[in-house]
Protein backbone atom coordinates (compact mmCIF):
# COMPACT_ATOMS: atom_id res chain seq x y z
CA UNK A 1 0.00 0.00 0.00
CA UNK A 2 1.92 3.27 -0.80
CA UNK A 3 1.39 5.92 1.59
CA UNK A 4 2.42 9.93 1.67
CA UNK A 5 5.43 11.44 4.41
CA UNK A 6 3.43 12.91 7.08
CA UNK A 7 5.93 15.98 7.97
CA UNK A 8 6.35 17.65 10.93
CA UNK A 9 6.82 21.29 10.83
CA UNK A 10 8.25 22.09 13.89
CA UNK A 11 11.08 19.54 13.27
CA UNK A 12 11.17 21.28 9.33
CA UNK A 13 11.83 24.73 10.92
CA UNK A 14 14.16 23.42 13.18
CA UNK A 15 16.46 21.96 11.07
CA UNK A 16 15.73 25.59 8.56
CA UNK A 17 16.93 27.79 11.70
CA UNK A 18 19.46 25.50 13.05
CA UNK A 19 21.24 23.89 9.98
CA UNK A 20 20.51 26.09 6.62
CA UNK A 21 20.16 29.56 7.58
CA UNK A 22 22.66 31.56 9.40
CA UNK A 23 20.40 33.45 10.93
CA UNK A 24 16.83 34.17 11.70
CA UNK A 25 17.19 37.61 10.05
CA UNK A 26 16.93 35.92 5.98
CA UNK A 27 13.36 36.01 6.28
CA UNK A 28 13.05 39.58 5.42
CA UNK A 29 15.32 38.31 2.31
CA UNK A 30 12.98 35.28 1.76
CA UNK A 31 9.61 37.72 1.86
CA UNK A 32 11.03 40.44 -0.62
CA UNK A 33 12.25 37.42 -3.35
CA UNK A 34 8.77 36.62 -3.27
CA UNK A 35 7.55 39.57 -3.76
CA UNK A 36 9.90 40.41 -6.35
CA UNK A 37 9.20 37.40 -8.02
CA UNK A 38 5.60 37.61 -7.77
CA UNK A 39 6.11 41.44 -9.65
CA UNK A 40 7.84 39.51 -12.27
CA UNK A 41 5.79 37.09 -13.32
CA UNK A 42 3.10 39.82 -13.60
CA UNK A 43 4.54 41.11 -16.60
CA UNK A 44 2.78 44.27 -15.71
CA UNK A 45 3.95 47.47 -17.64
CA UNK A 46 3.08 49.42 -14.64
CA UNK A 47 5.88 49.33 -12.15
CA UNK A 48 5.58 46.70 -9.36
CA UNK A 49 6.20 47.93 -6.29
CA UNK A 50 6.87 46.67 -2.23
CA UNK A 51 5.59 48.06 0.80
CA UNK A 52 6.97 47.08 3.93
CA UNK A 53 4.90 48.04 7.37
CA UNK A 54 6.38 46.88 10.66
CA UNK A 55 4.72 46.88 13.58
CA UNK A 56 5.36 50.42 14.79
CA UNK A 57 3.26 51.29 11.58
CA UNK A 58 0.61 48.59 11.61
CA UNK A 59 0.09 49.04 15.02
CA UNK A 60 -1.28 45.35 15.80
CA UNK A 61 2.16 43.96 16.42
CA UNK A 62 2.29 42.61 13.26
CA UNK A 63 4.83 43.18 10.21
CA UNK A 64 2.61 42.96 6.75
CA UNK A 65 4.74 42.91 3.29
CA UNK A 66 2.39 43.68 0.27
CA UNK A 67 3.27 43.58 -3.28
CA UNK A 68 1.68 43.95 -6.54
CA UNK A 69 2.54 40.68 -8.01
CA UNK A 70 0.03 38.17 -9.54
CA UNK A 71 -1.41 36.69 -6.65
CA UNK A 72 -2.75 33.40 -6.29
CA UNK A 73 -5.74 31.74 -6.65
CA UNK A 74 -7.45 29.53 -4.29
CA UNK A 75 -6.02 26.18 -6.06
CA UNK A 76 -2.63 27.84 -6.24
CA UNK A 77 -2.65 28.49 -2.31
CA UNK A 78 -3.56 24.65 -1.80
CA UNK A 79 -0.81 23.64 -4.18
CA UNK A 80 1.92 26.06 -3.44
CA UNK A 81 1.81 26.97 0.19
CA UNK A 82 0.57 24.47 2.07
CA UNK A 83 3.37 21.87 0.52
CA UNK A 84 6.51 22.16 1.17
CA UNK A 85 9.39 21.93 -0.89
CA UNK A 86 6.52 22.74 -4.06
CA UNK A 87 7.59 25.78 -6.05
CA UNK A 88 6.12 27.54 -8.98
CA UNK A 89 9.78 28.79 -10.04
CA UNK A 90 10.60 25.41 -11.50
CA UNK A 91 9.45 24.42 -14.92
CA UNK A 92 8.17 20.71 -15.68
CA UNK A 93 11.73 19.07 -15.64
CA UNK A 94 12.09 20.69 -12.03
CA UNK A 95 15.05 23.31 -13.39
CA UNK A 96 14.69 26.61 -11.63
CA UNK A 97 13.01 29.20 -14.46
CA UNK A 98 15.67 31.65 -15.38
CA UNK A 99 13.61 34.99 -14.14
CA UNK A 100 12.72 33.88 -10.53
CA UNK A 101 14.68 34.31 -7.85
CA UNK A 102 13.22 31.32 -5.60
CA UNK A 103 13.26 27.50 -6.60
CA UNK A 104 13.70 25.89 -3.72
CA UNK A 105 10.09 25.71 -2.23
CA UNK A 106 10.62 26.55 0.99
CA UNK A 107 11.31 30.33 1.46
CA UNK A 108 7.83 31.62 2.94
CA UNK A 109 8.97 28.74 5.74
CA UNK A 110 12.22 30.90 6.92
CA UNK A 111 9.35 33.07 8.48
CA UNK A 112 8.47 30.74 11.34
CA UNK A 113 12.02 31.45 11.95
CA UNK A 114 10.54 34.68 13.52
CA UNK A 115 6.78 34.11 13.53
CA UNK A 116 4.17 31.47 14.83
CA UNK A 117 1.38 32.39 12.47
CA UNK A 118 1.81 33.28 9.47
CA UNK A 119 -1.23 35.09 7.14
CA UNK A 120 -1.07 35.08 3.08
CA UNK A 121 -4.27 37.42 1.61
CA UNK A 122 -3.74 36.74 -2.12
CA UNK A 123 -5.49 37.63 -5.04
CA UNK A 124 -4.81 36.62 -8.55
CA UNK A 125 -6.24 38.59 -11.33
CA UNK A 126 -9.86 37.32 -12.07
CA UNK A 127 -9.89 35.08 -9.39
CA UNK A 128 -11.30 35.73 -5.88
CA UNK A 129 -9.11 37.11 -2.74
CA UNK A 130 -8.23 34.03 -0.05
CA UNK A 131 -6.48 34.04 2.98
CA UNK A 132 -4.28 31.36 4.10
CA UNK A 133 -3.58 31.19 7.58
CA UNK A 134 -0.32 28.81 8.24
CA UNK A 135 0.97 27.90 12.25
CA UNK A 136 4.45 26.76 13.34
CA UNK A 137 2.84 23.44 14.36
CA UNK A 138 1.71 22.52 10.37
CA UNK A 139 -2.24 23.61 10.65
CA UNK A 140 -3.47 25.79 7.81
CA UNK A 141 -6.68 27.11 7.12
CA UNK A 142 -8.08 28.67 3.83
CA UNK A 143 -10.72 30.99 3.80
CA UNK A 144 -12.54 34.04 1.38
CA UNK A 145 -10.86 37.30 1.72
CA UNK A 146 -12.02 40.61 0.76
CA UNK A 147 -9.31 42.63 -1.42
CA UNK A 148 -9.78 44.46 -4.30
CA UNK A 149 -6.20 44.55 -6.02
CA UNK A 150 -4.09 42.23 -7.47
CA UNK A 151 -1.43 41.16 -5.55
CA UNK A 152 -0.08 39.32 -2.50
CA UNK A 153 -0.05 40.74 1.17
CA UNK A 154 2.28 38.42 3.65
CA UNK A 155 1.41 39.53 7.65
CA UNK A 156 3.57 37.94 10.24
CA UNK A 157 2.55 37.65 13.81
CA UNK A 158 5.93 37.90 16.15
CA UNK A 159 7.33 34.83 17.99
CA UNK A 160 8.04 35.76 21.69
CA UNK A 161 11.45 37.04 21.81
CA UNK A 162 11.79 37.98 17.78
CA UNK A 163 9.73 41.02 18.45
CA UNK A 164 13.25 43.69 17.37
CA UNK A 165 13.95 41.30 14.46
CA UNK A 166 10.68 42.43 12.77
CA UNK A 167 11.08 46.73 14.33
CA UNK A 168 11.42 48.95 11.79
CA UNK A 169 15.16 49.96 12.42
CA UNK A 170 15.56 46.17 11.75
CA UNK A 171 13.58 45.81 8.68
CA UNK A 172 14.70 48.89 7.17
CA UNK A 173 18.58 47.94 7.83
CA UNK A 174 17.49 44.29 6.56
CA UNK A 175 15.93 45.38 3.50
CA UNK A 176 18.68 47.81 2.60
CA UNK A 177 20.96 45.00 3.05
CA UNK A 178 19.53 42.40 0.98
CA UNK A 179 17.39 44.39 -1.27
CA UNK A 180 19.19 47.44 -2.40
CA UNK A 181 19.84 46.83 -5.78
CA UNK A 182 16.17 44.78 -6.78
CA UNK A 183 15.14 46.77 -10.46
CA UNK A 184 11.87 47.34 -8.06
CA UNK A 185 10.12 49.80 -5.38
CA UNK A 186 10.49 48.38 -2.18
CA UNK A 187 9.40 51.26 0.45
CA UNK A 188 9.64 50.47 4.19
CA UNK A 189 7.33 52.35 5.92
CA UNK A 190 8.36 53.77 9.54
CA UNK A 191 6.44 56.23 12.33
CA UNK A 192 8.63 59.12 10.59
CA UNK A 193 8.06 58.52 7.27
CA UNK A 194 8.50 56.03 3.73
CA UNK A 195 11.85 54.60 3.59
CA UNK A 196 12.90 53.64 0.08
CA UNK A 197 14.98 51.03 -0.07
CA UNK A 198 15.99 49.68 -3.40
CA UNK A 199 18.47 51.62 -5.74
CA UNK A 200 17.15 50.69 -8.85
CA UNK A 201 20.67 51.17 -10.66
CA UNK A 202 23.75 48.53 -10.65
CA UNK A 203 26.82 50.60 -9.01
CA UNK A 204 29.25 49.91 -11.87
CA UNK A 205 25.95 50.54 -14.46
CA UNK A 206 26.80 54.03 -13.98
CA UNK A 207 29.20 56.21 -16.59
CA UNK A 208 30.60 59.51 -17.04
CA UNK A 209 33.45 61.29 -15.43
CA UNK A 210 32.17 60.53 -11.85
CA UNK A 211 31.95 56.52 -11.90
CA UNK A 212 35.36 56.04 -10.71
CA UNK A 213 35.32 58.15 -7.58
CA UNK A 214 31.81 57.20 -7.12
CA UNK A 215 33.07 53.56 -7.38
CA UNK A 216 35.80 54.42 -5.14
CA UNK A 217 33.08 55.65 -2.41
CA UNK A 218 31.00 52.59 -2.96
CA UNK A 219 34.06 50.69 -1.99
CA UNK A 220 34.80 52.67 1.15
CA UNK A 221 30.84 51.85 1.96
CA UNK A 222 31.05 48.16 1.40
CA UNK A 223 34.20 47.44 2.54
CA UNK A 224 35.29 50.05 4.16
CA UNK A 225 38.56 50.89 2.08
CA UNK A 226 39.64 53.20 -0.57
CA UNK A 227 40.71 51.21 -3.35
CA UNK A 228 43.78 50.73 -4.79
CA UNK A 229 42.33 50.58 -8.45
CA UNK A 230 39.04 49.23 -9.54
CA UNK A 231 38.62 46.61 -12.33
CA UNK A 232 35.26 45.88 -14.16
CA UNK A 233 34.45 42.82 -14.33
CA UNK A 234 31.60 40.50 -16.76
CA UNK A 235 31.25 37.02 -17.31
CA UNK A 236 28.34 36.93 -20.38
CA UNK A 237 28.02 33.13 -19.71
CA UNK A 238 27.08 33.50 -15.95
CA UNK A 239 24.83 36.55 -16.78
CA UNK A 240 27.65 38.16 -14.64
CA UNK A 241 28.81 41.77 -13.93
CA UNK A 242 30.64 43.63 -11.52
CA UNK A 243 33.31 45.46 -10.15
CA UNK A 244 37.04 44.05 -8.40
CA UNK A 245 38.30 46.70 -6.13
CA UNK A 246 42.22 46.00 -5.79
CA UNK A 247 43.04 45.98 -1.87
CA UNK A 248 44.83 49.28 -0.84
CA UNK A 249 47.08 47.15 2.29
CA UNK A 250 48.76 43.91 1.57
CA UNK A 251 46.68 41.10 1.97
CA UNK A 252 46.93 37.29 3.63
CA UNK A 253 47.32 35.41 0.72
CA UNK A 254 46.01 32.20 2.70
CA UNK A 255 42.81 34.50 4.65
CA UNK A 256 39.96 34.30 2.13
CA UNK A 257 38.61 37.67 1.61
CA UNK A 258 35.11 37.14 0.29
CA UNK A 259 33.47 38.93 -2.19
CA UNK A 260 29.87 40.62 -2.27
CA UNK A 261 27.61 38.69 -4.62
CA UNK A 262 24.13 39.30 -5.65
CA UNK A 263 21.98 37.16 -7.58
CA UNK A 264 19.74 38.53 -9.58
CA UNK A 265 20.01 42.02 -7.97
CA UNK A 266 19.29 39.99 -4.43
CA UNK A 267 22.19 39.62 -2.05
CA UNK A 268 23.73 36.35 -1.53
CA UNK A 269 26.61 36.83 0.19
CA UNK A 270 28.72 39.23 1.73
CA UNK A 271 31.60 37.02 1.96
CA UNK A 272 31.12 34.34 -0.67
CA UNK A 273 34.15 32.73 -1.52
CA UNK A 274 35.33 30.77 -4.27
CA UNK A 275 34.62 33.65 -7.07
CA UNK A 276 37.79 34.45 -7.70
CA UNK A 277 41.23 32.06 -8.06
CA UNK A 278 43.11 31.46 -4.31
CA UNK A 279 45.81 33.51 -5.87
CA UNK A 280 43.84 36.80 -6.47
CA UNK A 281 44.01 37.41 -2.75
CA UNK A 282 44.43 41.42 -3.88
CA UNK A 283 41.32 42.03 -5.25
CA UNK A 284 37.47 41.78 -3.57
CA UNK A 285 34.50 41.96 -6.04
CA UNK A 286 31.03 43.21 -6.03
CA UNK A 287 29.44 41.25 -8.54
CA UNK A 288 25.64 40.47 -9.69
CA UNK A 289 24.90 37.11 -11.20
CA UNK A 290 22.04 35.92 -13.20
CA UNK A 291 23.32 32.09 -14.21
CA UNK A 292 25.52 30.94 -11.09
CA UNK A 293 23.66 28.81 -8.89
CA UNK A 294 22.59 29.51 -4.91
CA UNK A 295 23.29 26.94 -2.25
CA UNK A 296 19.72 26.05 -1.10
CA UNK A 297 20.14 27.99 2.07
CA UNK A 298 20.86 31.11 -0.33
CA UNK A 299 24.13 32.11 1.26
CA UNK A 300 26.64 30.58 -0.86
CA UNK A 301 27.52 30.19 -4.16
CA UNK A 302 26.65 26.44 -5.51
CA UNK A 303 29.98 25.01 -6.97
CA UNK A 304 29.25 23.65 -10.18
CA UNK A 305 31.32 23.79 -13.37
CA UNK A 306 29.72 27.19 -14.30
CA UNK A 307 31.67 28.41 -10.99
CA UNK A 308 35.06 26.96 -12.00
CA UNK A 309 34.53 28.90 -15.47
CA UNK A 310 33.71 31.94 -14.52
CA UNK A 311 36.49 31.86 -11.73
CA UNK A 312 38.99 31.17 -14.40
CA UNK A 313 37.55 34.17 -16.23
CA UNK A 314 37.72 36.77 -13.34
CA UNK A 315 41.04 35.35 -12.65
CA UNK A 316 41.91 35.68 -16.79
CA UNK A 317 40.58 39.23 -16.38
CA UNK A 318 42.78 40.17 -13.10
CA UNK A 319 45.62 38.98 -14.82
CA UNK A 320 44.96 40.90 -17.82
CA UNK A 321 45.20 44.15 -15.57
CA UNK A 322 48.25 43.46 -14.54
CA UNK A 323 49.85 42.86 -17.53
CA UNK A 324 48.42 45.63 -18.98
CA UNK A 325 49.20 48.23 -16.09
CA UNK A 326 53.26 46.59 -16.47
CA UNK A 327 52.47 48.10 -19.94
CA UNK A 328 50.80 50.87 -19.97
CA UNK A 329 51.26 52.67 -16.32
CA UNK A 330 54.83 50.71 -14.66
CA UNK A 331 54.71 53.49 -12.49
CA UNK A 332 51.26 52.55 -11.12
CA UNK A 333 52.45 48.51 -11.12
CA UNK A 334 55.82 49.63 -9.00
CA UNK A 335 53.33 50.98 -6.45
CA UNK A 336 50.69 48.10 -6.67
CA UNK A 337 53.62 45.49 -6.38
CA UNK A 338 55.00 47.24 -3.28
CA UNK A 339 51.76 46.27 -1.68
CA UNK A 340 51.37 43.13 -3.09
CA UNK A 341 54.85 41.51 -3.58
CA UNK A 342 54.10 38.15 -2.00
CA UNK A 343 51.44 37.19 -3.50
CA UNK A 344 52.45 38.23 -6.96
CA UNK A 345 55.61 36.19 -5.93
CA UNK A 346 53.74 33.72 -4.78
CA UNK A 347 51.75 33.48 -7.88
CA UNK A 348 54.98 33.19 -9.84
CA UNK A 349 56.12 30.14 -8.54
CA UNK A 350 53.60 28.67 -10.55
CA UNK A 351 52.56 31.19 -13.56
CA UNK A 352 55.00 32.00 -15.91
CA UNK A 353 53.43 35.20 -17.06
CA UNK A 354 54.00 36.31 -13.52
CA UNK A 355 56.83 35.53 -13.23
CA UNK A 356 58.14 37.79 -15.98
CA UNK A 357 56.61 40.41 -14.45
CA UNK A 358 58.34 40.09 -11.30
CA UNK A 359 61.37 39.23 -13.07
CA UNK A 360 60.67 42.66 -15.12
CA UNK A 361 59.38 44.84 -12.49
CA UNK A 362 60.24 43.89 -8.79
CA UNK A 363 63.31 45.59 -7.52
CA UNK A 364 65.11 43.02 -5.45
CA UNK A 365 67.87 43.78 -2.55
CA UNK A 366 71.38 43.22 -4.58
CA UNK A 367 75.04 44.64 -3.39
CA UNK A 368 75.02 47.24 -6.14
CA UNK A 369 71.64 48.63 -5.40
CA UNK A 370 68.03 47.38 -5.54
CA UNK A 371 66.96 46.25 -9.37
CA UNK A 372 65.14 44.02 -10.90
CA UNK A 373 66.32 40.71 -12.12
CA UNK A 374 66.23 41.31 -15.53
CA UNK A 375 68.17 44.89 -15.30
CA UNK A 376 70.75 42.65 -12.96
CA UNK A 377 71.09 40.27 -15.99
CA UNK A 378 71.35 42.93 -18.37
CA UNK A 379 74.38 44.78 -16.58
CA UNK A 380 75.92 41.40 -15.11
CA UNK A 381 75.08 38.69 -16.69
CA UNK A 382 75.21 35.93 -14.23
CA UNK A 383 72.31 36.32 -11.04
CA UNK A 384 74.74 35.05 -8.50
CA UNK A 385 72.86 34.77 -5.28
CA UNK A 386 72.53 34.01 -1.68
CA UNK A 387 69.16 31.89 -0.19
CA UNK A 388 69.12 33.53 2.82
CA UNK A 389 69.07 36.95 4.30
CA UNK A 390 72.10 36.79 6.86
CA UNK A 391 74.11 35.12 4.22
CA UNK A 392 73.64 38.20 2.42
CA UNK A 393 73.88 40.42 5.18
CA UNK A 394 77.66 38.57 5.99
CA UNK A 395 78.65 38.59 2.17
CA UNK A 396 77.56 41.49 0.63
CA UNK A 397 79.95 44.00 1.09
CA UNK A 398 83.10 41.36 1.01
CA UNK A 399 81.42 40.24 -2.47
CA UNK A 400 81.31 43.77 -3.20
CA UNK A 401 84.78 44.52 -2.67
CA UNK A 402 85.98 41.72 -5.12
CA UNK A 403 83.44 42.80 -7.85
CA UNK A 404 80.92 40.02 -7.36
CA UNK A 405 77.34 41.37 -7.97
CA UNK A 406 75.06 39.76 -5.49
CA UNK A 407 71.50 39.04 -5.22
CA UNK A 408 69.77 38.40 -2.01
CA UNK A 409 66.93 35.87 -2.52
CA UNK A 410 66.66 34.96 1.00
CA UNK A 411 63.19 37.00 0.85
CA UNK A 412 59.78 34.98 0.50
CA UNK A 413 59.91 33.13 -2.78
CA UNK A 414 62.89 35.14 -4.09
CA UNK A 415 65.18 32.41 -4.34
CA UNK A 416 62.58 30.07 -6.13
CA UNK A 417 61.79 32.56 -8.57
CA UNK A 418 65.65 33.04 -9.17
CA UNK A 419 65.25 29.17 -9.81
CA UNK A 420 62.88 29.57 -12.15
CA UNK A 421 64.08 31.85 -14.63
CA UNK A 422 66.20 29.92 -16.51
CA UNK A 423 62.89 27.92 -16.95
CA UNK A 424 61.47 30.88 -18.84
CA UNK A 425 64.80 32.57 -20.37
CA UNK A 426 66.93 30.00 -21.56
CA UNK A 427 69.48 32.87 -21.43
CA UNK A 428 69.34 33.41 -18.30
CA UNK A 429 72.34 32.31 -16.00
CA UNK A 430 71.75 31.69 -11.91
CA UNK A 431 74.73 30.30 -9.50
CA UNK A 432 73.71 30.38 -6.40
CA UNK A 433 77.05 32.01 -4.08
CA UNK A 434 79.11 29.33 -2.38
CA UNK A 435 80.51 31.03 0.43
CA UNK A 436 84.00 28.85 0.08
CA UNK A 437 84.25 30.64 -3.25
CA UNK A 438 84.88 33.71 -2.03
CA UNK A 439 88.06 32.83 -0.93
CA UNK A 440 88.98 31.43 -4.45
CA UNK A 441 89.15 35.68 -5.40
CA UNK A 442 91.40 36.49 -1.94
CA UNK A 443 95.02 36.65 -2.88
CA UNK A 444 97.55 33.67 -1.48
CA UNK A 445 100.05 34.99 0.43
CA UNK A 446 104.08 34.97 -1.20
CA UNK A 447 105.33 31.67 -0.46
CA UNK A 448 108.12 33.19 1.55
CA UNK A 449 105.46 35.07 3.76
CA UNK A 450 103.45 32.19 4.39
CA UNK A 451 106.21 30.23 5.76
CA UNK A 452 107.38 32.41 7.51
CA UNK A 453 104.17 33.14 9.79
CA UNK A 454 103.39 29.37 9.98
CA UNK A 455 104.46 29.05 13.32
CA UNK A 456 101.51 31.95 14.18
CA UNK A 457 99.52 30.19 11.92
CA UNK A 458 99.85 27.10 13.50
CA UNK A 459 99.32 28.95 17.28
CA UNK A 460 96.23 30.50 16.23
CA UNK A 461 94.73 27.38 14.58
CA UNK A 462 95.18 25.87 17.73
CA UNK A 463 93.46 28.73 19.13
CA UNK A 464 89.93 27.72 17.55
CA UNK A 465 90.49 23.78 16.88
CA UNK A 466 87.95 22.94 19.43
CA UNK A 467 85.43 24.97 17.76
CA UNK A 468 85.42 23.58 14.29
CA UNK A 469 87.14 25.68 12.12
CA UNK A 470 89.78 25.89 10.23
CA UNK A 471 92.06 29.12 10.06
CA UNK A 472 93.37 30.74 6.39
CA UNK A 473 95.15 33.45 6.14
CA UNK A 474 94.73 35.66 2.89
CA UNK A 475 95.18 39.24 1.41
CA UNK A 476 91.21 40.89 0.57
CA UNK A 477 89.11 44.01 0.35
CA UNK A 478 87.77 45.48 2.32
CA UNK A 479 91.11 46.67 4.64
CA UNK A 480 88.76 47.41 7.35
CA UNK A 481 87.43 44.03 7.79
CA UNK A 482 90.16 41.79 9.89
CA UNK A 483 88.49 38.61 9.26
CA UNK A 484 86.15 36.69 7.43
CA UNK A 485 83.91 33.31 9.18
CA UNK A 486 82.77 31.37 5.94
CA UNK A 487 80.75 28.34 6.20
CA UNK A 488 79.99 26.67 3.13
CA UNK A 489 76.80 24.17 2.32
CA UNK A 490 78.94 20.72 3.48
CA UNK A 491 79.50 22.88 6.41
CA UNK A 492 76.70 23.73 7.37
CA UNK A 493 75.12 20.48 7.08
CA UNK A 494 77.90 19.08 9.09
CA UNK A 495 77.64 21.26 12.12
CA UNK A 496 73.25 20.86 11.99
CA UNK A 497 74.27 16.72 11.82
CA UNK A 498 76.72 17.50 14.66
CA UNK A 499 74.03 19.96 16.98
CA UNK A 500 71.26 17.38 16.36
CA UNK A 501 73.49 14.32 17.38
CA UNK A 502 73.79 15.52 20.03
CA UNK A 503 69.90 15.54 21.20
CA UNK A 504 68.49 12.32 19.78
CA UNK A 505 69.03 8.96 21.46
CA UNK A 506 71.41 6.15 20.46
CA UNK A 507 69.49 4.64 17.18
CA UNK A 508 68.94 8.16 15.71
CA UNK A 509 72.44 9.05 16.75
CA UNK A 510 73.37 6.11 14.40
CA UNK A 511 71.75 6.91 11.34
CA UNK A 512 73.18 10.51 11.55
CA UNK A 513 76.75 8.87 12.31
CA UNK A 514 76.37 6.99 9.09
CA UNK A 515 74.75 9.95 7.11
CA UNK A 516 78.02 11.80 8.25
CA UNK A 517 80.45 9.21 6.70
CA UNK A 518 79.09 9.92 3.69
CA UNK A 519 79.10 13.59 3.79
CA UNK A 520 83.32 15.59 3.12
CA UNK A 521 84.93 17.06 6.11
CA UNK A 522 84.16 20.43 5.35
CA UNK A 523 84.83 22.89 8.17
CA UNK A 524 83.75 26.18 8.29
CA UNK A 525 86.65 28.83 7.43
CA UNK A 526 88.45 31.87 9.53
CA UNK A 527 89.83 33.69 6.68
CA UNK A 528 92.08 36.05 8.54
CA UNK A 529 92.94 39.43 6.36
CA UNK A 530 96.32 40.02 5.92
CA UNK A 531 95.52 43.48 4.46
CA UNK A 532 94.24 44.49 7.87
CA UNK A 533 96.48 46.50 10.22
CA UNK A 534 95.07 44.33 13.32
CA UNK A 535 96.29 41.45 11.46
CA UNK A 536 99.25 42.35 10.76
CA UNK A 537 99.56 43.13 14.01
CA UNK A 538 98.52 39.98 15.15
CA UNK A 539 101.24 38.09 13.07
CA UNK A 540 103.86 39.62 14.59
CA UNK A 541 103.45 39.14 17.81
CA UNK A 542 105.57 36.32 19.55
CA UNK A 543 103.84 35.42 22.85
CA UNK A 544 101.45 32.31 21.99
CA UNK A 545 99.07 33.36 24.55
CA UNK A 546 98.59 36.76 23.19
CA UNK A 547 97.95 35.19 19.92
CA UNK A 548 95.59 32.81 20.78
CA UNK A 549 93.86 35.37 22.41
CA UNK A 550 93.43 37.63 19.20
CA UNK A 551 92.94 35.08 17.55
CA UNK A 552 89.81 34.22 19.23
CA UNK A 553 88.73 37.52 19.43
CA UNK A 554 88.80 37.67 16.27
CA UNK A 555 86.68 34.66 15.59
CA UNK A 556 84.17 36.20 18.11
CA UNK A 557 84.19 39.30 16.45
CA UNK A 558 83.82 37.43 12.64
CA UNK A 559 80.50 35.20 13.87
CA UNK A 560 78.79 38.34 14.99
CA UNK A 561 79.81 40.72 12.08
CA UNK A 562 78.48 38.16 9.92
CA UNK A 563 75.10 36.99 11.66
CA UNK A 564 76.01 33.88 12.63
CA UNK A 565 74.59 31.80 15.03
CA UNK A 566 76.48 31.75 18.66
CA UNK A 567 76.76 28.59 20.25
CA UNK A 568 77.45 28.32 24.20
CA UNK A 569 80.71 27.65 23.19
CA UNK A 570 81.15 30.69 20.84
CA UNK A 571 79.76 33.39 23.81
CA UNK A 572 82.19 31.69 26.52
CA UNK A 573 84.70 32.10 24.13
CA UNK A 574 83.45 35.60 23.23
CA UNK A 575 83.75 36.53 27.09
CA UNK A 576 86.72 34.94 28.39
CA UNK A 577 88.30 36.69 24.99
CA UNK A 578 87.23 40.10 25.81
CA UNK A 579 88.62 39.77 29.13
CA UNK A 580 91.52 38.46 28.43
CA UNK A 581 92.68 41.24 26.06
CA UNK A 582 90.68 43.92 28.67
CA UNK A 583 93.64 42.01 31.15
CA UNK A 584 95.77 42.94 28.56
CA UNK A 585 95.03 46.40 27.67
CA UNK A 586 93.96 47.42 31.31
CA UNK A 587 97.55 47.92 33.43
CA UNK A 588 97.10 46.48 36.83
CA UNK A 589 98.54 49.19 39.52
CA UNK A 590 99.08 47.35 41.88
CA UNK A 591 101.87 45.41 40.48
N1 LIG B 1 4.13 37.15 -2.50
C1 LIG B 1 3.77 36.10 -3.27
N2 LIG B 1 3.01 36.28 -4.39
C2 LIG B 1 2.71 35.25 -5.18
N3 LIG B 1 3.04 33.98 -4.94
C3 LIG B 1 3.80 33.72 -3.86
C4 LIG B 1 4.20 34.75 -2.96
N4 LIG B 1 4.92 34.18 -1.98
C5 LIG B 1 4.98 32.86 -2.25
N5 LIG B 1 4.31 32.56 -3.38
C6 LIG B 1 4.15 31.24 -3.99
O1 LIG B 1 4.45 30.25 -3.04
C7 LIG B 1 5.45 29.37 -3.54
C8 LIG B 1 6.34 28.89 -2.42
O2 LIG B 1 7.07 29.98 -1.91
P1 LIG B 1 8.44 29.76 -1.19
O3 LIG B 1 9.00 31.08 -0.80
O4 LIG B 1 8.23 28.77 -0.09
O5 LIG B 1 9.37 29.06 -2.29
P2 LIG B 1 10.00 29.62 -3.65
O6 LIG B 1 10.03 31.09 -3.63
O7 LIG B 1 9.30 28.95 -4.78
O8 LIG B 1 11.47 29.01 -3.57
P3 LIG B 1 12.65 29.35 -2.53
O9 LIG B 1 12.62 28.28 -1.51
O10 LIG B 1 13.86 29.29 -3.37
O11 LIG B 1 12.36 30.69 -1.97
C9 LIG B 1 6.20 30.15 -4.57
O12 LIG B 1 6.76 29.31 -5.56
C10 LIG B 1 5.12 31.05 -5.16
O13 LIG B 1 4.40 30.38 -6.18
Amino acid sequence: MDRTFQVDLRGVVDLLSHHLYGSPRVYVRELLQNAADAITARHSREPGRVLIEPPEVTGDGTLRVSDTGIGLTEAQVHELLATIGRSSKRDDLGFARHEFLGQFGIGLLSCFLVADEIRVETRAAGASAVRWTGYADGRYSVEPADRAETGTTVTLLPRRGAEPLLAAPTVVELARLYGSLLPIDVTVATPSGPVRTAEDRLPWASSGPERREALFEYARSVFGFTPFDVIDLSVPEAGLTGVAFVLPQPANPTARAGHRVYLKRMLLSEGAEGLLPDWAFFARCVVDTSELKPTASREALYSDSLLEATREALGERLRGWLVGLAATHPGRLAEFLAIHHVGVKALALHDDEMLRLVDAWWPMETNVGRMTLAEFRERYGLVRYTVKVEEFRQLASVAAAQDLPLVNGGYVYETEIIERLPGIERSALIERLEPSDLTTRFDVLDGDVELALRPVLTEAQRAVDRLGCEVVLRAYEPIALPALYLVNRAAAFNEQLRSTREQVDEVWAGVLDALARTTTDDRPQLVLNYRNPIVRRVTALDDPALIRLAVEALYGQALLLGYHPIRPVDAALLNSSLLGLLNQAVPDKDR
